[in-house]
């Protein structure tokens, strides 16, 4: 291994929908982060690693910053802080088809707070633009840069729907990062447990088309997973028992919908993604259950998770 090997972690910060997850996914190259159309729903810091001859880096993805409501919420940015402190280099999205807004100077004003921490600018979705509302979306960018006082290290255009762009912002990733061997041995993708990751496809699954306020109101706990015993050595499969957790009775019923469609439908759609991931058959069973305002509650948090 050359000496100039590079490694470290990076991570991407930015308002919800964004593109975040999306853009940690692309240059993985495998479902990892969870993605979702929906706002607000990358709860945990999910690490995706890239393996280059060059380099490693360690992508950590954080939730979107946001004003806090509950006790949930302070602690969401809480996670935020302490990630953006301890990562080598931070890349703020700002999506080329949306205005920059006083949302984006919020985030980007608690980034510049961090002292001599190098911070790319990353214009996301550009496929969605034409080259004119480019080049204004990246004169905005700079003007956001001395609005707040800080000084972009790169200012970079990508897509993570096309790909467009995806290699160049690696490269500047990985210029910025320090010397050193890989953090992880290669092939490795997340350094999550499994069972974080099961649970975050039920959740995403969970959360697919409910057009309420349930984003925040849904946790996923894997109760038990392993291997069933007495299978064929050809033909495994892993029993998953996990537990849909809302706040009241009411949402206990949108989830389960009309004679359980809804959560059958989840069960069908998580259990492809699970195996995916796993690479083996899985049996799912899922139970939805009421946790009476887990989201203000210390301890239900904790067993929660959070
Ligand atoms: N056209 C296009 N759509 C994109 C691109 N990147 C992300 N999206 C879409 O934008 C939406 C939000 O993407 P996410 O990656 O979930 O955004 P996020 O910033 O991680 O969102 P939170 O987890 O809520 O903070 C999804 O519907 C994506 O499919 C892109 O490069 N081009």
């Amino acid at each position: 291994m050359s000496a100039e090997f590079r490694s470290g972690f990076a991570c991407f910060v930015g308002r919800p929908n964004v593109g975040k997850s999306t853009l940690t996914n692309a240059l993985v190259g495998d479902k990892i982060a969870i993605t979702s159309s929906r706002p607000q729903t990358t709860r945990h810091v999910v690490r995706g690693l890239v393996h280059r001859d060059d380099a490693q880096i360690v992508l950590v993805d954080t939730p979107g910053l946001h004003r806090p409501r509950t006790l949930l919420g302070e602690r969401l940015n809480d996670l935020v802080r302490t990630t953006w402190a301890e990562v080598d280099i931070v890349a703020v999205c700002l999506p080329a088809d949306e205005r920059i807004g006083p949302g984006d100077r919020f985030l980007v004003r608690e980034v510049a707070k961090l002292r001599r921490k190098p911070v790319i600018a990353v214009a996301t979705k550009i496929d969605l633009v034409n080259p004119d509302r480019l080049i204004e979306h990246l004169a905005d960018i700079a003007k956001l840069g001395t609005e707040t006082g800080i000084e972009w290290a790169d200012v970079v255009p990508v897509s993570a729907q096309s790909g467009e762009q995806l290699g160049t912002l690696a490269d500047l990733i990985v210029q910025r990062l320090p010397e050193g061997p890989p953090l992880y041995p290669a092939g490795d993708l997340t350094d999550e447990p499994e069972e974080t990751l099961v649970a975050e496809l039920i959740r995403e699954a969970a959360l697919e088309g409910v057009r309420d306020e349930l984003p925040h109101s849904l946790a996923v706990v894997v109760e038990e997973m392993g291997p069933r015993p007495d299978r064929p050595e050809d033909r495994p499969l892993i029993d998953i028992h996990a537990n849909v957790f809302v706040e009241r009775q009411s949402q206990k019923g949108i989830v389960i919908g009309a004679k359980g469609a809804r959560l059958r439908e989840i069960g069908q759609t998580s259990r492809a993604q699970i195996e995916r991931l796993l690479g083996t058959p899985v049996y799912l069973d899922l139970h939805v259950k009421v946790a009476k305002d887990w989201q203000r509650d210390p301890k239900q948090l904790r067993r929660l998770g959070f």
